[in-house]
């Protein structure tokens, strides 16, 4: 019998199988390796395909939104197949079962979002179509130019940039930190987040455990980065306070200066054409800061958008 750690591993990570997914599982697995001296073979790799990469023509908000993402790799943990799973967190529903724990936050990536087709928002053509079915992108991008259509694009990032090319539309947005972990860097236009919002936890990635697993939540706590794990969570806050969901169009920043959160954010109406903003400064770890805001926000909100928010969508 062998006692190497390729078959005994000290922990099983879960991930699910696109390549952003498995690029992000192998980011992982490098943080775990490094931070407790680690050789690679401690760390195993367990791909598990889940619900939303099996349906890739309809809008992910129809088809149950953000927990297709997570439903196998939930019910792997529970059954101990893995110890752990790495998500991407933007896609991770922010109310989650309290048997499953948000054990490490990884340092963020770049969050912002990069044009692809046009070296600007103004420069995109009269009448271009965006390939997006994000509802933030295609508010935010027809909030400030109305002339542009939008036509539904889904599928993994190199799908989405296989249409662009094969010219089903004339722009397209990503995340900067999705290319990034592709090697696509270099591509497009990184949007300035003074001008666009990011989505909540936008290049943030989170690694899951089950809730009474004290040796793995140890493991991870090594590998959490405080300073990201601060801003992303007060983002999820507020995402939980204004109670959107896959079809709540809404852009956030949550950035840390000082010991104080700057928190930004705009929610849309469907269509753009209706827009509140509004910014506050809160102590890291401050929910009820925090749903003051939502609430200032919600209280705010024109017909459009109140529609699309407080569990209405
Ligand atoms: N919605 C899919 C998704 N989920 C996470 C990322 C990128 C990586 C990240 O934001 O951490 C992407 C691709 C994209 O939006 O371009």
């Amino acid at each position: 019998m062998t006692t190497s750690l390729q078959n005994n591993p000290l922990i099983r990570l879960g991930t699910r199988r696109s390549p952003l997914a498995m690029a992000q599982a192998h980011e992982a697995r490098a943080r775990l390796c490094s931070a407790h001296g680690w050789d690679e073979g401690a760390v195993e790799l367990v791909p598990v395909v889940a619900g939303g990469d099996k349906v890739q023509d309809r809008p992910l908000a129809d088809l149950g939104g953000k927990a297709l993402w997570t439903r196998e790799l939930d019910a792997w943990l529970a059954e101990g197949r893995i110890d752990a799973a790495v998500h991407s967190l933007k896609d991770v529903e922010t109310i989650r079962p309290p048997e499953i724990a948000l054990g490490a936050i990884l340092q963020r990536a770049d969050r912002r979002d990069v044009l692809l087709g046009a070296s600007s928002v103004a420069a995109i053509p009269q009448g271009a179509r965006l390939g997006t079915s994000a509802p933030r992108r295609a508010a935010q991008m027809q909030n400030l130019r109305p002339d542009i259509e939008v036509v539904l694009f889904r599928g993994n990032v190199a799908t989405r940039m296989a249409k662009l090319q094969a010219g089903e539309a004339d722009v397209t947005l990503l995340a900067a930190a999705g290319l990034e972990r592709l090697g696509e860097d270099g591509v497009g236009t990184p949007l300035d987040l003074e001008d666009w919002l990011p989505a909540p936890s936008q290049g943030a990635i989170g690694i899951e455990c089950r809730s009474g697993d004290a040796q793995t939540r140890e493991m991870l706590a090594a590998i959490d980065h405080a300073p990201s794990a601060a801003e992303v969570m007060a983002e999820r806050m507020l995402l939980e306070a204004l109670d959107g969901t896959c079809h709540s169009p809404v852009g956030m920043l949550a950035q840390l200066d000082g010991g104080r959160i700057n928190l930004k954010a705009a929610l849309f109406s469907a269509d753009g054409g209706e827009r509140v903003d509004g910014s506050v400064a809160v102590a890291p770890g401050d929910a009820q800061a925090i749903r003051a805001f939502g609430a200032d926000l919600l209280g705010r909100a024109t017909p459009g958008i109140a529609a699309l928010f407080s569990g209405k969508a």
